[in-house]
């Protein structure tokens, strides 16, 4: 890693990164101009870059890719998770290459530049990852500017400036404001995403070419729902990650979509069958004032529950357990959980695709809360399930998007339970 260096841009320098310990690493920015301060953390995914940089989860973040050659498929406008831009950018060992994909129909700069995502190439993002797995998540400072003038000193005070995500709470910058009910099912290739709708009482039906981002409907209370019979799923959303409601609804449930902020009465006056707790960004421990009593009364009041990520850690703290940061987190493609307690005890190993700095420490799980998965990496905790009731949460991301579809189960679980 290169000493602290703040002079002046080396020639050709449009971008950098500037580290809370004073190192400097010069590179080519690309995408968005600006600088944005975050924690830097890496993500091992070979591909699924758009909906890895358009997970809300990774808000108060800067993605370094180990893989090197990230933009090389392009940007389409179907392969994202949110509009609402949450990461700061990505860090990429090269510049990206003219794209090649029948799908693309703009090259990653073009479209990052569009989200405001700012772009940093040129980097030995191996020595950094090696930082990152050694030392932990450092916070940084990315910076793009196309005429190579950057304030080091500027850029070196806001990283010290960040406070850090330990104790940031997050989710409800980044939750959905309104309440909504959410009609798309998952995407196939030459038909869209589908929409259930079409065919009111069953899951499926006849697709539909909207873009991810125009999915989202605007509140429609008295929208009809005669002989729609499917179960009533109310999803929290912390910061959703979109391909979760299409997985819901594929499995056939009806979804609606409720803030991060909703009261336990909000939720309740949808009379749902079960209630879907979303992944998200931040400290789960700070995004406990307004999560963790709603959880409470849902589980006082025996509602199913299933939980993704950031709502497996709300609903272990719900259930009296704690979590902790993590040295250097979890976020790729490929991470192999073993299936290891409760309902779940058949010892099947699953590829999972993960993206978490925080974790529940399982050594604080209170009696009534068994450990269902493990981590095959580290051995720490992938889910959990309450016992005696229909209320269950993994860490990782089963939704996939990008990753594998080994997980499909549990949303098949969690909806066929529901009545
Ligand atoms: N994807 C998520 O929901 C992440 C949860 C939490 N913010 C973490 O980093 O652990």
């Amino acid at each position: 890693m290169a000493p602290a260096n703040p002079s002046a841009a080396p020639s050709g320098a449009t971008g950098v990164l500037v580290l809370a310990d004073g190192t400097v690493l010069w590179g080519v920015g690309y995408g968005a101009a600006g600088a944005g301060v975050g924690e830097i953390c890496f993500n091992t995914a070979m591909t699924g870059y758009q909906e890895i940089l358009t997970d809300p989860s990774y808000a108060g973040q800067i993605i370094t890719f180990t893989f090197p050659h990230i933009g090389n498929v392009g940007a389409n406008p179907e392969d994202i998770e949110r509009s609402a831009r949450a990461a700061i950018g990505c860090i990429t060992r090269e510049l990206p290459t003219a794209p090649s994909n029948f799908r693309s129909v703009q090259t990653l700069p073009e479209w990052m530049a569009e989200q405001g995502l700012i772009g940093l190439a040129g980097i030995d993002t191996r020595a950094l990852t090696r930082r990152i797995r050694d030392a932990g998540a450092p916070n940084g400072v990315i910076a793009h500017s196309p005429d190579g003038k950057f304030d080091i000193d500027a850029l070196l005070a806001m990283a010290r400036g960040w406070p850090g995500l330990e104790g940031m709470d997050l989710a409800k910058e980044v939750s959905r404001t309104d309440t909504g009910d959410w009609d798309a099912g998952t995407w196939t290739l030459g038909k869209g995403y589908a929409s259930p709708l079409l065919h009111a009482g069953g899951a499926g039906g006849e697709p539909t070419s909207a873009p991810a981002s125009e999915n989202m409907p605007t509140p429609n209370p008295s929208r009809e729902r005669e002989g729609d019979s499917r179960p009533h799923v109310v999803a929290i959303d912390y910061g959703a990650k979109d391909n979760i409601f299409r997985n819901l609804v594929k499995a056939g449930a009806r979804v609606t979509v409720v803030p991060a902020t909703a009261t336990l009465d909000e939720v309740l006056s949808h009379q749902p069958a079960g209630v879907f707790l979303s992944n998200g960004p931040g400290d789960p421990a700070a995004t406990g004032e307004y999560a963790v009593p709603v959880i409470q009364g849902l589980l006082e009041r025996s509602v199913p529950i299933f939980g993704i990520c950031l709502g497996h850690q709300m609903l272990a703290i719900a259930a009296g357990a704690k979590t902790i940061k993590m040295h250097q987190g979890h976020r790729g493609a490929n991470h192999p959980v073993q299936r290891v307690g409760g309902e779940f005890a058949d010892g099947v190993v699953e590829i999972t695709s993960m993206n978490h700095g925080f974790a529940v420490d399982a050594a604080t799980l209170p009696a009534g809360v068994v450990e269902t998965h493990k981590s095959l990496f580290d051995g720490s905790n992938c889910g959990i399930a309450i016992t005696g009731k229909q209320a269950f949460s993994v860490q990782y991301h089963p939704e996939a998007s990008p990753g594998p579809q080994d997980s499909f189960y549990l949303f098949e679980k969690f909806v066929s339970g529901l009545t």
